[in-house]
């Protein structure tokens, strides 16, 4: 039975802040890594709803606490449930399946078992956070089986779910052992959002295929027309609707003259060089941060580009350390680092800066003004948000950007220098082409996609999917998202 409860809860395998404990002992909560945080927690914040989820570390126990009138509720997971639930299934099963098998994903009885019992678990803790009738919002691939699982505790709930990876082809999913549970366990939900329509269209195929009901068989457009599966008397609809960032808030930062002074600091402090190329990621396979380093060098090589002009800064924020597949990449990426600076450094002037942490945001958003060329090169990625804060941070309109074709934000930044990451050729062209760029064309190419990425903020997804969710055409209930206006976008 429903206690008092929140009318908005978000479940996600994450809080927006993870415990950290220093090498003293002492334990501090810090932001969470990754888009989905950066994406929600604003929304949530501007609610006052809730936020199921775990508190980063194992075998921690803490008591739900009010941050800043958000209510976090923490899910403990045991140092086994990590290593199978979040290690294991998640980010060694379904990541690497669900990212073109990129890296061949491992198929383990056990780390299934424990992704059941975990799903029970969020859908237990958050059954009794919802209030009646509440809405609730299940985010991502690691609780996949929740919307079923909570339906069942709670009929009286709205529940919506958003993938932020892709969708993975007919024939990849195919492979997955569970592939029919996961699939019914979607099928809870009343809405099941993705980034984009193929997504949608692959997980309706799938829905016929596995689970035998009745699909829609139109095709799915952007924020508009959604799919239908029916499910019993129940209809579950489906969509394409890509996360944004909060874009004009990155856009004011970048005007503020303590961020431009530094951002004038960090050129100089690399000795004004022609051209700064960056790129900021988590320290993830998916993220092509090696194809970008093998271009420079044979660029290098080459003598396409002089060493004297163009310096590469790669930010690499710590991410799923225990997992093989990501040790084994850091070794390979860190040393290429080496090999580029071995070869084409001199003493005072290093042509590849890399830093394995985290950055403060406002020095992230100097970062993106202090950069020519941001390099956005995965091999596969549900969004890329960092694609979308370099050109809300560019106020100035300066800047370029190289961009996967294989990033959900290629489908909106058409004015980047899009190359295909499987394609060294392809993308040591569009990095010449962005070095080189005249500056009234970039200025045009800029302003574009600032167009864009201004106009569809996160609050406009999150209004959508809800509005989608709730059924309410436009109207948004408002206590579900703030009624923010966007306003035009200002350039200069
Ligand atoms: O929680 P972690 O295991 O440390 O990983 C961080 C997050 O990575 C993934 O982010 C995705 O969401 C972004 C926002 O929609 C999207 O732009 C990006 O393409 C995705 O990779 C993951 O989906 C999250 O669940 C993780 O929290
Ligand atoms: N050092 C860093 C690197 C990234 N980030 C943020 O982490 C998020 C990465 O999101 P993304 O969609 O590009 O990729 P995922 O890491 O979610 O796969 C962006 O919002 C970055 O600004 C950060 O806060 N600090």
């Amino acid at each position: 039975m429903a206690a008092a409860g929140s009318d908005f809860v978000v479940v996600a395998n994450r809080l927006p802040v993870d415990l950290d404990t220093a090498p003293d002992g002492t334990q501090r909560w810090k932001k969470s890594p990754g888009g989905l945080v950066t994406a929600l927690e604003p929304i949530l914040r501007s609610n006052h709803g809730a936020w199921v989820g775990w508190p980063g570390i194992p075998d921690v126990d803490v008591d739900p606490f009010d941050e800043d009138g958000l209510e976090l509720v923490p899910v403990g997971l045991s140092a086994r449930e990590v290593a199978d639930y979040y290690e294991g299934f998640s980010n060694a099963t379904l990541w690497p399946l669900y990212h073109d098998v990129i890296v061949r994903p491992v198929y383990d009885r056990t780390w299934w078992e424990a992704y059941v019992e975990v799903n029970r678990r969020f859908a237990e803790a958050t059954s009794k956070t919802a209030a009646q009738n509440a809405t609730v919002w299940v985010q991502d691939y690691q609780l996949q089986l929740v919307p079923k699982m909570l339906r069942m505790l709670r009929p009286d709930l709205t529940i919506g779910f958003f993938l932020h990876i892709p969708f993975p082809p007919v024939e990849l999913f195919m492979q997955m052992p569970w592939r029919t549970e996961i699939v019914e366990g979607l099928l809870g939900a009343d809405l099941i959002g993705f980034h984009l329509p193929g997504g949608a269209q692959n997980f309706l195929y799938l829905a016929r295929r596995l689970a035998g009901q009745p699909t829609s068989r139109g095709s799915v457009g952007v924020r508009t027309k959604l799919g239908v599966v029916q499910v019993g008397f129940r209809d579950v609809r489906v969509g394409a609707f890509p996360i944004s960032i909060d874009s004009g808030d990155l856009d004011e930062k970048s005007r503020r003259k303590n961020v431009r002074d530094r951002a004038q600091q960090m050129r100089g402090e690399l000795g004004n060089p022609k051209t700064i190329m960056l790129g900021v990621d988590r320290l993830d396979y998916t993220k092509g941060i090696d194809v970008r380093l093998n271009a420079f060098l044979e660029l290098l090589t080459e003598g396409r580009v002089d060493p004297e002009d163009v310096v590469m800064i790669q930010i690499a924020t710590p991410s799923r350390e225990r997992v093989e597949s990501y040790k084994h990449m850091r070794g390979e990426i860190e040393s290429m680092v080496g090999r580029i600076n071995g070869e084409f450094s001199r003493v005072g002037h290093s042509v590849v800066h890399y830093m394995h942490r985290g950055v403060p945001r406002d020095e992230l958003t100097a970062y993106y003004l202090a950069a020519d060329v941001m390099l956005v090169t995965p091999l596969r990625d549900g969004m890329n948000l960092v694609a979308k804060e370099y050109v809300a941070s560019r106020s100035d309109l300066g800047g370029s950007l190289v961009l996967s074709e294989f990033t959900g934000a290629a489908a909106e930044l058409r004015q980047a220098y899009q190359c295909n990451p499987h394609d060294l050729n392809s993308v040591k062209d569009a990095m010449v082409s962005a070095i080189e760029q005249d500056r009234e064309t970039g200025r045009r190419y800029m302003r574009a996609m600032r167009r864009q990425v201004l106009a569809h903020d996160v609050d406009r997804w999150a209004r959508s999917f809800l509005s989608a969710l709730n059924r309410t055409g436009d109207d948004v209930p408002s206590h579900l998202v703030s009624n923010r206006e966007i306003g035009d976008a200002e350039e200069e």
